[in-house]
């Protein structure tokens, strides 16, 4: 059966294993566009806390996290933040709206106002303990320990000049998202994930719920122990001239019990312009990526590459 890759962090970051796994990582890139990142550095209990909290925050009754839908929120636009009820988001239209439900957030900042950014309007400790405490402690372990060294190997490996991930990453825009599917069922259709890259945090299970494609199948991405999953988004398939791909993949959850996911999505600052290695292709992040909410939430087209995918 074939497996996904496993690309350490910590070897990536050490001089002395540096070289080698980087060329490890390059061909995971380049064949499976998917791989489990292990030796991430991210604390097990932190994970666990933000999964816990999660799904106390999903059993409270629907009227009271509608309070924190689309509607509620002022950051532009408003789909990118907050509750997003069972069926509200639909990633591919041949599949129909997901049985999942969701909550967006992001880099917490009042003061930026331009779009993606800005503050969510989050439940507080009295109604959802530990809710958005565990999960901006998360973000911020992602933020510093893994998205610099994985963003800097990419770069690396993109042929990028000195200093690139850095400059057009401070700060990164960053799409942070809790999934509940239900135990009776739930999914997510097949797409392709828009931005540079995805850390996929998921609940230990035995579950194959993940999938990924892989010459012409759907091969399963279960939970390993102490690791989590990398896929490569639209915006890295661009800026590598095609060489990466971002892959298909879906998630067919079939119980018996539910499965609460945690993935960041990783874009680059939204006020940013960039060019492939060879200039053949330049896309603005803010238009790519508004384009992309454009597609999910009001044309009904899906998410990422979902319309290529028959
Ligand atoms: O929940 C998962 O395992 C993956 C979800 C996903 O692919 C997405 O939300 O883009
Ligand atoms: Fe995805």
């Amino acid at each position: 059966m074939t497996t996904l890759p496993q690309i350490s962090l910590a070897k990536l970051s050490s001089d002395a294993t540096r070289r080698e796994e980087q060329q490890r990582l390059c061909t995971a890139c380049e064949e499976y566009g998917f791989f489990y990142l292990i030796e991430h550095g991210i604390p097990k209990e932190q994970i666990t806390q933000a999964i816990d909290a999660s799904r106390r925050f999903f059993a409270l009754p629907l009227a009271t996290k509608e309070r924190y839908g689309h509607a509620f929120q002022n950051v532009h636009p408003t789909t990118a933040r907050g509750y997003s009820p069972l069926h509200g988001e639909m990633l591919h239209p041949e599949a129909g709206p997901d049985p999942k439900e969701m909550f967006d957030l992001g880099i917490e900042n009042e003061s930026d106002r331009r779009p993606f950014a800005g503050r969510t309007r989050l439940p507080d400790d009295a109604l959802a303990p530990g809710f958005a405490r565990s999960l901006l402690a998360l973000q911020a372990t992602v933020l510093n320990g893994v998205v610099p060294p994985l963003g800097n190997a990419l770069a690396d490996l993109l042929d990028m000049e000195k200093g690139w991930f850095q400059r057009h990453f401070s700060p990164p825009t960053v799409l942070q998202r809790v999934i509940r599917y239900p135990s009776t069922g739930g999914a997510a259709a097949k797409h392709t994930d828009n931005g540079f890259f995805t850390l996929l945090l998921q609940e230990e299970l035995p579950t194959r719920s993940l999938q990924v494609w892989f010459h012409g199948r759907w091969i399963p991405a279960p939970s390993l122990p102490d690791s989590l999953v990398v896929n490569l988004g639209d915006m890295l398939q661009v800026l590598s001239d095609n060489r990466f791909k971002s892959t298909p993949h879906q998630v067919v959850h079939s119980g018996p019990a539910e499965r609460i996911s945690l993935p960041f999505f990783i874009y680059p600052d939204i006020d940013a312009r960039l060019a492939s290695r060879q200039g053949n292709h330049t896309f603005g992040v803010a238009e790519m990526m508004l384009r992309n909410y454009e597609s999910i939430w009001e044309k009904g087209n899906g998410a990422g590459r979902a319309r290529e995918l028959q």
